[in-house]
């Protein structure tokens, strides 16, 4: 069958215009609903009360319900004694009605009760009507509760049954079918241990569901449909006739030879985008059947949830005829370049925090496969279409995906990778308050850097000296003269051949990287494992070029021990930890100190002091050890200058 390639794109205004001009004003019908059940609902008519609130006039305190006038006079130096007995003064609880005789109320601790209740006396006056709600004070019956479009929130609630309105106008919520597509997809609770060979647990859908529910959908997903075009074809027109009122057909939407979605659109109604130049979400469907909106959701995680936040929640927020209001906004310190391709609205997930008096922001990868990126951003950039990127060190306007003292506390951690980090990170979390640790990588010279242009609150350092056997003291002299930064020990920690289960190539020795086919990955220029290899080298006298993949590199450990385990490698250099992650052997070579740096203007912070607190108890140490190939022999010592 035929590739489909893209129709004309659309910028992301003009998609969402021509979206909207033609489904924007469809609300769905009006219910009428139990109002207890109404939260999230929005009305679809303006509501009146029924009653008024209080409905009596009611005790406001618990005390004695008095005439006030009965009480004037009263003072420290000429008290007041009350009848209770003959009912001059009655007591009240606070929401009882008031005697019918009675306009006051006097609160019970300014009463010196006699010791039979029959009398009590006063050292103050009231003044009529205090401390009692009067009819009417909260609702008045037939005054207007909520104008049409309202979003029911808790509280309302609580009007609307005070009210008197035990059912309340709304709009139903709109249906929303979802049909994920693609033979590769399989269900994770069928394959619990691991997906078979080349195929992808399905996940989209129950994302994009969760979505629309949030935005007031009711939702249904149906089986995972294979790609056949009949079978596609088949199952989106039945959905179409059924009940939905927008369909969401997931993946098929580019141009591979399966990607049969624009067609079967095309084929059953009508296509009126095709491409948006957006990134993620470039290849989003917009299409009709039957007058219905039928979208093509790209199959990439964060395209699907992309395309979705842009074109079907705000479509879904006019159906139940509300608006929605843009995320708020930090403006941030860019912390990289970003190079953006023009003509392409690029959404960058980004992680933001706080440094002294401005927000940093730090990009994180851009693949749009990996829901990773969305699920460790709390920030979104937005590179405008008409722009060629953003520069590092610019200031620019980030959406925040959490709350904003959420990004406020978040501590941005760059250098050097280690495992250690997450356990650091998962303690911080059960601190109170919570300190999110985001940590991105950049090799310990990168976190020096980051320092220095005041990027971040800590870098993770393991930078050796070979004249002294130091760490990192000599290298933050020589880059960050002048500058007070602290080093703390985090951990000790082996540094060694990662190698297969076995280890079938009998790595024992640097000098065993030399041997016939021996293919080793190596670490970024600047990464202190990379000082660490060049220092062997160096020290017995070995060329480097002699090594075949030294100049080929990877980024963290794990990434290191990920191409041991794939067989894309024999051997890389990296932390025992790693090696035991993915249950690989390791032949240590060195152990090392690995510090993390921060800015002593920050060492007093609550932040920095809450990471030191964790970093020095029995939990994290014991997290430590049990990884394997750690010492926290020193960890939390200061290092001396
Ligand atoms: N030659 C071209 N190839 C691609 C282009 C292009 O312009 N030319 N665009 C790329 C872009 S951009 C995107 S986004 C993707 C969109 O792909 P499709 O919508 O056609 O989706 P698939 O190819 O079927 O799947 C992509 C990817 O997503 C996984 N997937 C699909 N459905 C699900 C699901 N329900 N849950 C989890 N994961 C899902 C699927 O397995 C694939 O890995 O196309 C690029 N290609
Ligand atoms: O738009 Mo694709 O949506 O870039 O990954």
């Amino acid at each position: 069958m035929q590739r489909k390639i893209y129709l004309d794109m659309h910028s992301r205004e003009e998609a969402q215009r021509l979206f909207w001009s033609r489904f924007g004003q469809r609300t769905t019908e009006a219910e009428t609903i139990p109002s207890r059940l109404a939260r999230g609902r929005v009305t679809a008519a303006p509501v009146t009360a029924r009653f008024s609130s209080p409905s009596f006039h009611s005790a406001a305190m618990d005390g004695l319900a008095v005439r006030a006038e009965d009480t004037f006079g009263a003072s420290d130096d000429t008290p007041r004694t009350l009848r209770i007995d003959t009912g001059e003064a009655v007591p009240v609880n606070t929401g009882y009605p008031l005697p019918p005789d009675k306009n006051a109320v006097i609160m019970i601790e300014n009463v010196l009760l006699a010791d039979d209740g029959a009398t009590g006396v006063i050292r103050a006056p009231v003044y009529p009507w205090q401390h009692v709600r009067k009819v009417g004070e909260d609702i008045v019956a037939t005054e207007l509760l909520f104008p049409t479009g309202h979003q029911l929130r808790p509280a309302d609630i609580g009007a609307l049954l005070t009210g008197g309105c035990a059912t309340v106008r709304v709009r139903k919520r709109p249906k929303v079918v979802i049909i994920p597509t693609g033979s590769e997809l399989v269900r994770l609770e069928d394959y619990p241990d691991a997906p078979p060979a080349g195929k992808t647990i399905e996940s989209n859908a129950t994302v994009l569901a969760g979505l629309a529910e949030q935005a007031g959908a009711e939702v249904a997903i149906t089986p995972i449909i294979s790609d056949d075009f009949a079978t596609i074809s088949r199952h989106l027109q039945a959905t179409v006739a059924s009940e939905a009122d927008l369909v969401i057909i997931n993946a098929g939407s580019s141009a591979g030879s399966a990607d049969y979605t624009v067609r079967i659109i095309e084929q059953l109604g009508e296509i009126l985008v095709h491409g948006i130049t957006i990134m993620p979400g470039k290849p989003t469907i917009l299409g009709v059947i039957d007058h219905k909106p039928v979208v093509g959701i790209p199959g990439y995680p964060v395209s699907a949830i992309i395309a979705m936040e842009q074109l079907v929640v705000p479509l879904l927020a006019r159906m139940q005829g509300v608006h929605v209001d843009p995320p708020a906004t930090v403006q941030a310190v860019l912390a990289k370049d970003l190079p953006s391709r023009s003509g392409i609205e690029e959404f960058r997930r980004m992680i933001v925090g706080r440094i002294d008096d401005r927000f940093v922001a730090v990009p994180l990868k851009q693949g749009a496969g990996a829901i990773t990126t969305l699920t460790r951003a709390n920030g979104m950039l937005r590179i405008a279409a008409a722009s060629e990127g953003e520069i590092h060190g610019r200031e620019v306007t980030i959406e925040l995906l959490v709350p904003r003292p959420q990004a406020e506390r978040t501590i941005l951690c760059t250098g050097s990778h280690d495992l250690c980090l997450d356990v650091l990170g998962d303690l911080l979390r059960k601190q109170d308050p919570a300190y999110p640790l985001a940590s991105t990588h950049v090799g310990s010279l990168g976190g020096l850097m980051a320092l220095k242009q005041g990027m971040c609150h800590l870098a993770g350092s393991h930078l050796l000296d070979p004249m002294d056997g130091s760490y990192n003291t000599s290298y933050i002299r020589k880059h960050l003269a002048g500058r007070d930064i602290r080093a703390v020990t985090l951990v000790h920690r082996e540094q060694g051949f990662i190698v297969p289960k076995g280890n079938p190539k009998n790595i024992a020795s640097i000098h065993d990287l030399f041997g016939e086919g021996i293919r080793f990955i190596n670490r970024q220029a600047g990464s202190g494992t990379r000082v660490l290899l060049d220092y062997e080298l160096e020290r017995h006298h070995l060329d480097p070029d002699a090594i075949l993949g030294y100049d080929q590199d990877e980024y963290t450990h794990m990434a290191v021990a990920v191409a041991v385990l794939s067989g894309k490698v024999d051997t890389g250099l990296g932390i025992k930890s790693a090696a035991n992650a993915l249950g690989l052997d390791f032949v240590p070579l060195v152990e090392e100190r690995y510090d993390l740096l921060l800015p002593g203007e920050l060492f007093d912070t609550p932040m920095i002091q809450a990471v030191l607190t964790v970093i020095n108890t029995a939990d994290f140490r014991q997290a430590v050890e049990a990884l394997g190939g750690y010492s926290t022999r020193e960890t939390g010592r200061l290092v001396e200058r």
